[in-house]
Parts: structure tokens; C-alpha cells; sequence
């Protein structure tokens, strides 16, 4: 092992309540709100290929065009609790809210830089009503801070004169003002989900980082921080030298999902997704392959399945209201979560091999199993393989627990239960109250 002062500060899963929670929580939403969302992907009627939210790196977007549009930030149609209704009727159970992108404009009134909502025309806190309409709604709040800050004078790419050192000092000081300031006007906040922390520079900052790290732990005892906040004195981001988790959880599935249980390797987890392919701010044009309802409740059951989270991302319009498109989408996923969630809150891998109808999760504590079938096998016998001393008590569907389903032991703990779903359009699930075999 190498011996490290930076490196992780703890081995294996948080066992804490909070953390416990946090891996309960199944499915969350993500926010993506700035100034970005004022072009919307356009500039002088040209369509930027990139992702709407970095529009300010587009050679096309003059710099001070870009910064000048803090003067056009006045959201009328923003409403928090609107948004955490949406998020609630989804059945998201946390939610990750941008508070400073990578443009450095802050949805907060910070007291360390001009670049804030209290310079715009709508002057007022954006992240003081988010944070208390989604915690009255009882979904917890994950702040986002975005390391990388383009408006700061002292951010640089890599530290290679002693004057971009001078510089860099100035802009770490300014981080970690900016994020003391957060969390001690956001004290509800549950975690951090930091971003913007692959260039040299902050690498380089690995004692720094580490003690930023357990200052904004003390302060906020029970604080969730993912691995991409820090690297270890090597340059090693996410797992240390040792190859040992950073953080409280994996935070690089980002528009990618694992695919097999060695793939997360035995770590707490969450993957973000996008709606369309690579969109986080509102983008006026809703391109390119849109997914489903369908194919984000088997995003979120396969994450759910490999002792994940899902968190789906939102892009607020620039006006503050959202598009009827994610919007949709919400309530699709949140009339499935309505009848299904069971199978998805306080669930995670249950250890059994994948079979083809679809994801298995497994009740926290409890001897339940449920099948999320996505897939159905025209024989209507969904197999189902079950450790040794295992058995299976009884079997329903999840929607209606009166219909007791057949099953069948075909070898030695390998079963066939037999269900004819009522709509073979929508995913289902099979529950299996297990028992020991006598
Ligand atoms: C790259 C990149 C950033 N990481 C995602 C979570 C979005 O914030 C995107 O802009």
C-alpha cells in the first residue's frame, strides 16, 4: 500500500443514518438553472452543438455577451414550489440543484463575488426558496458547486508561472469562502455534488482540497461528498493511490450507467442523467434521441439494481418555468414510481443472476425480492434463480397483490413463476417473499 496524507479518510460503505437514507432514496431529480438558459443553445440564430450550459466556450459566444446576460436574469414564471411538485409527483426523493456553474454565476447572493442574482434584475436569493420548497415537499437537497468558475480572475487551467500561483491562491480562498457560505446559509443542504474538477490546477491541490474537505465535514457533521471533489497527492480522482473510493460515493456515471455489480465495485453510487443526449441547461432545440418514460424507469431500476441512484435531469427555461416536454415526463415516471416505487426506495442489489425478462432489487433488511420486468418471455414463465437455502414463501404482482402467481421449482433453486401481466406496455413487477429452505 502507498502511504498517503491525501488520499481516502475511510474504506467501505458510510454505515450512518444519513448516508443510509441517501442509498435508500432510488430515484432524484437534477436541476441545471443559469444564465445559460437565456440563450438556450442559440446564439444570433446559430444552434451550438455543444451542451447549452457551456455555451459561454463556443468561439461563436463573446465572452462579455455571455457575462453581460447576468443584466437579462429576471425569471417571472419561476416558481420553487412548482418545481418541487414536479419533483415530488415523480417520486424523487432528492434532488441536486445547480448553485454556481462552470460560468460562475451564482444563484446565491455570495458576499465574494459581484457575479450573483443580487445584481440582476430579479435581485432576489434563487437558492433560499429552492431549498425550503423541496425540503417541505421532504425531498432532501445535494447542493452542486462547480470548482472551475470562468468569471473568477484567479481560475487557471494548470498553475505554471508564479504569478498564476499568486493568482490561484486568491481563487482558493474564494472557494472555500464560497462554499462555507453555502452551507452555512443553506444548513438543510444534505451534501455537495461537485463538478469542474478535472483540470491541473485543482488536482494539484490535494492538501488544500483535503483540508477544505474535512472543514466542511466538521461544520456540517453527516455532509455527503462524492469522489469527484478531490485528488490524492499522486493526481489519482476518485479512487486514491490505492485504488480506494474518495468520498462517500462513485459520482462518475454521468449519462452512462454500470453494467454489472464488479463494475461499482462494492460502492455507494449515483448516476445523472440526461433527457436528451447531452443537455444539462435548457436548450431551446429538443434534439437528437429523447428518451422515454420507459426507457428512464429502466435506467432507474437497473441503477436501483446495482445499489445505485438515478438523479434525471431538468433544465428550467430561462423565464424559470419548465418545459412541457420534462414535465411529461415526470408525471409518466411518476404514475409508474406511484405503483412500483416499493420495488425501488430502500432497495438494492439483490444478488442474483440477470435474466433476461429485466433487474432484480432487494428490500433493504427484509427477505423481498422484486422482478422489474421490461422484458416479457412469450412462455409467461419468468425464471428466477435463488441462492442455496433459499425459498420462495409467496409471489404477487406488485400492482395487485390479490394475484397470488404460480410457481414452479424447475432444478434445484431455480424457479418459473407465472404471470400474464393485465398491459404488456408498461414495466411490471413480480415481488417473491422469500424464506429458508426447510
Ligand atoms: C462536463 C460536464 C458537466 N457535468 C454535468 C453534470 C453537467 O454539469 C455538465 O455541464
Amino acid at each position: 500500500k502507498i502511504k498517503l496524507k491525501h488520499g481516502s479518510h475511510r474504506e467501505g460503505k458510510r454505515t450512518d443514518a444519513i448516508m443510509q437514507k441517501w442509498r435508500g432514496n432510488g430515484l432524484g431529480q437534477f436541476i441545471h438553472w443559469g444564465l445559460y438558459a437565456i440563450p438556450g443553445g442559440e446564439w444570433n440564430g446559430k444552434q451550438y452543438n455543444g451542451a447549452a450550459e457551456w455555451i459561454r466556450s463556443w468561439n461563436e459566444m463573446p465572452k462579455p455577451a455571455y457575462d453581460s446576460l447576468i443584466y437579462k436574469f429576471n425569471p417571472v414564471n419561476f416558481n420553487a414550489d412548482q418545481w418541487a411538485a414536479i419533483a415530488k409527483d415523480m417520486g424523487a426523493r432528492y434532488v441536486t440543484i445547480t448553485t454556481k456553474h462552470h460560468d460562475g454565476f451564482c444563484l446565491w447572493p455570495s458576499k465574494y463575488t459581484s457575479y450573483t442574482v443580487a445584481n440582476s434584475p430579479w435581485k432576489k436569493d434563487i437558492m433560499k426558496p429552492l431549498v425550503d420548497a423541496y425540503d417541505k415537499a421532504g425531498i432532501d437537497v445535494i447542493l452542486y458547486f462547480s470548482i472551475m468558475d470562468w468569471n473568477h480572475p484567479g481560475w487557471r487551467y494548470d498553475i505554471k508561472t508564479r504569478a498564476d500561483s499568486i493568482a490561484f491562491e486568491g481563487f482558493k480562498k474564494f472557494t472555500r469562502n464560497q462554499l462555507i457560505e453555502l452551507l452555512t446559509m443553506y444548513p438543510k443542504a444534505k451534501g455537495l455534488w461537485f463538478d469542474g474538477t478535472w483540470d491541473k490546477s485543482w488536482i494539484k491541490q490535494a492538501k488544500f482540497a483535503d483540508e477544505l474537505e474535512a472543514e466542511m465535514r466538521k461544520l456540517r457533521p453527516g455532509l455527503i461528498i462524492g469522489s469527484r471533489f478531490r485528488a490524492d497527492e499522486y493526481g489519482k480522482r476518485h479512487f486514491d493511490s490505492n485504488n480506494v473510493l474518495m468520498g462517500d460515493y462513485e459520482q462518475g456515471w454521468e449519462r452512462k450507467l454500470p453494467n454489472t455489480i464488479a463494475d461499482v465495485h462494492g460502492n455507494d453510487w449515483d448516476c445523472v442523467m440526461t433527457i436528451p443526449e447531452n443537455q444539462w441547461g435548457y436548450n431551446k432545440a429538443w434534439k437528437g434521441h429523447i428518451k422515454t418514460s420507459t426507457e428512464l424507469i429502466e435506467m432507474t431500476a437497473k441503477a436501483v439494481s446495482l445499489g445505485g441512484n438515478f438523479v434525471l435531469n431538468f433544465g428550467p427555461k430561462g423565464d424559470g418555468s419548465i418545459r412541457d416536454q420534462e414535465k411529461r415526463l415526470a408525471l409518466e415516471i411518476g404514475d409508474w414510481m406511484k405503483v412500483n416505487n416499493e420495488a425501488i426506495y430502500n432497495c438494492g442489489y439483490s444478488g442474483l443472476e440477470k435474466q433476461d425478462w429485466g433487474y432484480s432489487t432487494k428490500k433493504t433488511r427484509i427477505d423481498k425480492i422484486y422482478m422489474v420486468v421490461f422484458n416479457i418471455p412469450v412462455s409467461g414463465a419468468y425464471r428466477v434463480k435463488l441462492p442455496a437455502k433459499t425459498a420462495i414463501a409467496k409471489s404477487y404482482l406488485l400492482a395487485d397483490q390479490n394475484q397470488v402467481l404460480k410457481v414452479e421449482e424447475v432444478h434445484t433453486n431455480e424457479y418459473f413463476v407465472y404471470a400474464n401481466p393485465a398491459s404488456q406496455s408498461k414495466p411490471f413487477v413480480i415481488v417473491l417473499e422469500t424464506k429458508k429452505k426447510e
